[in-house]
């Protein structure tokens, strides 16, 4: 099973992935999953980008190259680009603009990084661009603005177990704008 967790920058993919792979079982079924950080393999390979984007302080991914890089992945591929490959569910976290402007600004990020991502969350681009690649049933969105890493994590799980039905369009977030 492969599930791609995306999301805007700062709603939590990180923070809710990182618990799944924890070593002290917390999966019901005591196995740990496999959880590919894929920003952090792009960081360490320098054959998965093309170049650096100075202005946003980022690096451009070669999706192409990423994707060979994976092969035949199994388990959870997390990041914002993981909706670019080939998976059997897709996992949208959502967080509510002004919630995920203040998680960025928290985490260090500058002013004008935390309201671009804020807008583009409000616009739903990354749900949308998962839904067209994918087709709804496919898609699973949680809204993580009242809900602790840890509890995000636990409906990640649901959906790696079937329990979960597909969801689109849960969150209305264009008062943002
Ligand atoms: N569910 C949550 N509730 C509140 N704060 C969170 C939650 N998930 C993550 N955070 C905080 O928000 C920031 C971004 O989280 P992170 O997991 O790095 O997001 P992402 O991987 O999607 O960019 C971090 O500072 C983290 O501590």
């Amino acid at each position: 099973m492969r599930v791609a967790v995306t999301g805007t920058p700062g709603t939590g993919k990180t923070s809710a992935t990182e618990r799944l792979a924890d070593e002290d079982g917390s999966r019901e079924s005591g196995e740990d999953m496999n959880v590919i950080h894929l920003n952090e393999l792009i960081e360490s390979e320098a054959d998965l980008w093309t170049e650096r984007d100075e202005d946003r302080g980022s690096l451009v991914a070669d999706l192409e190259a990423i994707s060979d890089r994976l092969g035949d992945w199994d388990g959870i591929l997390e990041s914002h680009l993981a909706h670019h490959f080939e998976a059997d569910r897709v996992v949208v976290l959502r967080c509510a603009p002004e919630v995920l402007e203040d998680r960025l600004l928290e985490r260090g990020e500058p002013e004008a990084t935390a309201h671009e991502n804020a807008e583009s969350e409000a616009l739903d681009v990354i749900l949308s661009e998962a839904v067209e690649r994918f087709g709804r049933e496919h898609v699973y969105e949680i809204d993580t603005t009242d809900r602790d890493p840890d509890a995000v994590a636990a409906e990640i799980e649901r959906v790696l177990d079937g329990d979960r039905d597909p969801s689109v369009g849960t969150v209305d977030f264009t008062g943002y704008l």
